[in-house]
């Protein structure tokens, strides 16, 4: 597939940065996210290269008891089927999936999960492409049954706004404009839950090859981030062949 005619991973925009009618309304429509419990991190959280700055893993970035409070929690939301037309130049997927703009649940994972001291360290912080000041409030929730995939796609980087948000009510920092630049997988299930397939599988020279593919496997609770933007990888998410594929999905975001 030719870069200048590549499909695109797609959706509806994010809801409006100001959502009306009034953001406390908005907020008690998000959903009321598990606890992060056993507090987090469980393991020393170690980036590891899969592909020389384009993919790094962190494995057990969940430990796998909480992975299994947030299927169950997931599982509960309204998922919507992919519809069955793509738009022209958007990537086929076909997958349940559940979207919110939810800041205060980004900041969380951002800060609560010892996720921000690793991608500020800096043995890796120049591999972001700026300086990163959170997660993409956009949050998307997918779950893949049998015979689901995400088809060959790069991923756009987009312009954002990160708003601190304090949570109990109290005040708001200044918004910060920013872009993103990495898109960041969450594992909530593998083989070891019984979801055969659903490979995340990338090709380093714009083809879909099964000799150059490089295939992450799944891993219950590994987070995966994976460069986007003008030199994103094409990429897909190999079909479902049994079991349940769950992820969480937003994107690192840099000062722009
Ligand atoms: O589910 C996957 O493995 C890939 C998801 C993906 O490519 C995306 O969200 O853009
Ligand atoms: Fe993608």
């Amino acid at each position: 597939m030719a870069k200048d005619k590549r499909s695109k991973a797609s959706g509806p925009p994010p809801p409006a940065a100001n959502p009306t009618p009034t953001a406390a309304a908005a907020a008690s429509t998000r959903p009321s996210w598990p606890p992060f419990k056993p507090a987090l991190p469980v393991v020393d959280l170690t980036p590891e290269s899969l592909v020389q700055d384009k993919v790094v893993v962190l494995r057990s970035f969940f430990p796998r008891s909480l992975c299994r409070d947030y299927v169950s929690f997931l599982r509960e939301l309204p998922l919507i089927t992919t519809p069955g037309k793509p738009k022209r130049g958007d990537a086929v997927r076909v997958n349940d999936r559940y979207q919110i703009d939810d800041p205060l649940f980004a900041q969380r994972l951002w800060t609560e999960t010892g996720l921000k001291e690793v991608v500020l360290n800096k043995n890796v912080a120049r591999l972001w492409g700026g300086e990163v000041v959170g997660l993409n409030s956009n949050i998307r929730i997918y779950r893949y049954t049998a015979g689901q995939f995400f088809d060959a796609h790069y991923d756009d980087s987009n312009n954002v706004t990160i708003n601190p948000e304090t949570g109990g009510g109290g005040s708001s920092t200044t918004p910060v404009p920013a872009r993103t630049t990495w898109t960041l997988l969450l594992y909530l299930t593998s083989s070891a839950d019984g979801c055969i397939g659903g490979e995340t599988v990338f090709y380093p020279h714009d083809r879909r090859s099964a000799k150059e593919e490089i295939a992450v496997s799944l891993e219950t609770g590994m987070l995966l981030l994976h460069k986007h933007g003008h030199d994103c990888m094409l990429h897909e998410g190999r079909e479902v062949t049994a079991g349940e594929k769950w992820v969480i999905r937003t994107d690192l975001c840099v000062k722009r």
